[in-house]
């Protein structure tokens, strides 16, 4: 089974949600800890409601203390405290096969992107996978991640500071026909590249692929075994998806493959 720690999008397609039911899609038994609960849709940016940091503390209590996890993902956190409460539980060594996928708030509201970017910096050398995009690569090192070749620079980079592989995704780098994701693996570096599908339909792609990874470590898969299945699973999945109209904005994912020609 598999614990992830994140958001809740009322709307379905993102955060613990999308999370759920992609553990569900690959027949992994999954629970949750609720970090912020999100008012948001399709079509309009998250207002944030914090879950107290005591709160979420007590939700990794009770799973962590009752039931067999066999790997956590985590992703968007609404304070630099909410990320130090996962971290202290890093620290003691109670999260297995941790992958942190660092979503970060928008500015605003009493959000301080800076300060959770600074948290999460310390969560990184418990993870054993972090899978930032571009934006969230740049907001982390402090300097612009803008082409492949920056992309394979923050993942060394990042790798450095701890998590024993590193993927910088590429999901809105528009570079032809390829879906291109940067793998800082074992002390080596590859690319790791699908046909790109031309889609509106993203929402998630980031929770999809993570939990995806969590939940084939979790399954006893090595870590590249791990990456190539959820890079597959996430193509297949915006591919399955280009035809709903969930919703006016970014729609969600087909996780299940309910459309698979
Ligand atoms: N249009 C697309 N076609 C194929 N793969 C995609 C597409 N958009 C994103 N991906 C893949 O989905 C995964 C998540 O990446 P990304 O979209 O960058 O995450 P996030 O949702 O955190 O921004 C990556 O493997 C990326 O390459
Ligand atoms: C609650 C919540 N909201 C949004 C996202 C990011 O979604 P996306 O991967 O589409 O940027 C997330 N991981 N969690």
């Amino acid at each position: 089974m598999v614990l992830t720690v994140g958001g809740s999008d009322c709307s379905g397609g993102s955060g613990v949600q999308a999370d759920l039911k992609t553990l569900l899609a690959l027949r992994v038994y999954g629970a949750s800890a609720v970090t912020t609960v999100g008012v948001q849709n399709t079509r309009a940016a998250a207002t944030l409601y914090a879950v107290p940091a005591e709160v979420l503390a007590g939700q990794l209590t009770a799973v962590l203390d009752d039931l067999p996890v066999l790997a956590v993902k985590t992703g968007l956190f609404p304070s630099a405290d909410a990320v130090a409460v996962v971290t202290g539980r890093a620290r003691s060594g109670g999260l297995p096969n941790l992958v942190v996928d660092p979503v970060l708030p928008d500015e605003g509201q009493g959000v301080s992107r800076r300060a959770v970017a600074a948290a999460l910096d310390r969560l990184l050398p418990y993870a054993l996978v972090a899978t930032p995009n571009r934006d969230e690569a740049s907001a982390l090192l402090g300097w612009q991640v803008a082409t492949p070749g920056d992309m394979a620079r923050a993942a060394e980079e990042l790798a450095a500071r701890g998590p024993k592989c590193v993927v910088v995704t590429g999901g809105d780098l528009v570079t032809g026909t390829e879906a291109l994701d940067a793998v800082w693996a074992g002390g080596e570096f590859r690319y790791m590249s699908a046909p790109r599908v031309a889609a509106r339909n993203t929402r998630g792609s980031g929770d999809v692929f993570a939990t995806a990874v969590a939940a084939r470590l979790a399954l006893g898969d090595g870590l590249l075994d791990a990456l190539a299945f959820a890079k597959g699973l996430v193509a297949r999945a915006i591919s399955d998806a280009a035809g709903w109209r969930l919703g006016v904005g970014r729609g969600p994912l087909d996780v299940f493959g309910w459309s698979a020609g």
